[in-house]
């Protein structure tokens, strides 16, 4: 249980202060209904699951890594300016895979119900 301490409140933290997070996981939440709504089978699951995850981690270690930069410095560095912008990158990648993901997983679904 104490181990568990310090993730949540790394939860907390982050759900209070980046909201990039919190429209990942209201985005999940939705994602999660129409899943349920489509009856997804568990290889989809599988996928829709791992997307989810991918985003949540990567904007998770975003957050941490904009943090340390700014506790390192205030100023205006090239160096600082490549972790974030290869960070935010990293980001970027996971909600392109999620996309995919999701349009390969539902857009048939969605087809489906109208055949
Ligand atoms: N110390 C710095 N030195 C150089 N460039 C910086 C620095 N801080 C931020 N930047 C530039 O500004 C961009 C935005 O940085 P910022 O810290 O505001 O993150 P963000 O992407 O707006 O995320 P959030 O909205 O979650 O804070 C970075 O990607 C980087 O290009």
């Amino acid at each position: 249980m104490k181990r568990l301490k310090h993730p949540f409140e790394g939860l907390y933290y982050i759900i209070t202060k980046d909201y990039h997070f919190v429209a990942h996981l209201l985005t999940s939440i939705v994602v999660i209904m129409f899943g349920f709504m489509l009856n997804l089978n568990g290889i989809e699951w599988l996928f829709i699951f791992s997307a989810i995850i991918v985003v949540l981690i990567l904007e998770a270690l975003n957050t941490a890594l904009e943090e340390t930069i700014d506790l390192v410095t205030k100023e205006y560095h090239p160096l600082a300016k490549h972790v974030k912008d290869i960070s935010a990158l990293a980001v970027l990648l996971a909600c392109i895979y999620a996309v995919v993901v999701g349009v390969m997983v539902f857009i048939p679904k969605i087809i489906g119900l109208f055949n």
